[in-house]
């Protein structure tokens, strides 16, 4: 965590679904800062989705404040804060939505108001970053699943903004899939400093990828942590009808069996584990 303020930040927010009669966010507090990358964790129906649609202006709180760059969301700001924050919905069809890949990529920058030879530079960067360079005539319609989880990512790194709001990005993709996209979510942040908030229920690809976790349940949060933290709270990861990363269940086992091994949850840290417990049985 930085010094530096906030480029999110959420005071006590709640939010009520009129229709299904639903608090699906209760008292929500969460502070992000410049270059992080967060994981939100939650189960189905935790609020997760509704979370996110706060932070780029599709909802507003029923109570509650919510700061971009230390500004309210208000009528006037919303198109910049549209370009501060670029959100990646769940289910890109809702997402895609022109004939060709390019001139989907190039509807954000297009809107911005941008000369065409910009827009054209940065739709080549954009796909060029997720590894799509050559589909530029294709039909975002006629893409693989993954294919277009990256063009509507591309979509929104055209754009050019600070932070990157990617709801389930992994849902319904293969695991070599899942991991290309999560590399490919990595090198943004490495390489252009872009903040990173995902949502998820899949614990596995938590620890590898991210340096916080907040923990919804319920609409409320649970936990707040580095992953190593959250991931020790098992009683708390149990009732957000959660679990622990499978490499961290095969540490605990080996507790069961009486092993004097610590708990770890990525697949390195596993691995100088199984080293030194070799090394101390040798
Ligand atoms: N448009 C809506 N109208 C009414 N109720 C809604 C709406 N969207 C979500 N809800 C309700 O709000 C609660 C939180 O839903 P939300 O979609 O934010 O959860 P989620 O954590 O994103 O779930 P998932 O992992 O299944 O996508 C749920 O109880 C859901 O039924």
């Amino acid at each position: 965590m930085t010094t530096e303020a906030p480029i999110i930040e959420l005071k006590d927010i709640s939010y009520f679904y009129a229709s299904s009669k639903t608090k699906a966010l209760d008292s929500v507090s969460l502070k992000i800062y410049p270059g992080e990358k967060i994981a939100i964790l939650g189960a189905n129906g935790a609020g997760k989705s509704t979370l996110f649609r706060h932070l780029n202006g599709i909802l507003r709180p029923s109570s509650g404040q919510i700061l971009i760059n230390g500004q309210e969301i208000t009528r006037k700001n919303i198109k910049q804060v549209r370009q501060t924050v670029g959100m990646v919905f769940q289910n890109p069809d809702d997402q895609i939505l022109a004939p060709t890949v390019e001139q989907d990529v190039a509807f954000g920058p297009m809107n911005m108001g941008l000369s065409q030879e910009e827009v054209e530079r940065r739709v080549a960067e954009a796909l060029e970053l997720v590894h799509m360079s050559g589909f530029e005539e294709r039909s975002p319609h006629h893409l693989s699943g993954g294919q277009k989880k990256l063009v509507a990512i591309a979509g929104i790194l055209a754009m050019r903004p600070r932070v990157v709001v990617l709801d389930e990005p992994t849902a319904g993709l293969d695991p070599l899939t899942a991991s290309q996209v999560i590399n490919m979510i990595e090198e943004m942040n490495l390489q252009l400093g872009i903040t990173v908030i995902l949502s998820t229920h899949d614990v596995d690809i938590v620890p590898s990828f991210a340096e916080r976790v907040y923990v919804i349940h319920d609409g409320r949060i649970g936990a707040e942590g580095t992953p190593e933290e959250i991931f020790s709270k098992c009683d708390l990861l149990r009732n957000a009808h959660l679990r622990m990363p499978r490499i961290a269940e095969v540490f605990r086992l080996l507790q069961e069996s009486g092993v004097d091994a610590d708990i770890q949850i990525t697949p390195s840290e596993a691995r100088n584990e199984i080293l030194r417990l070799l090394r101390m049985h040798a």
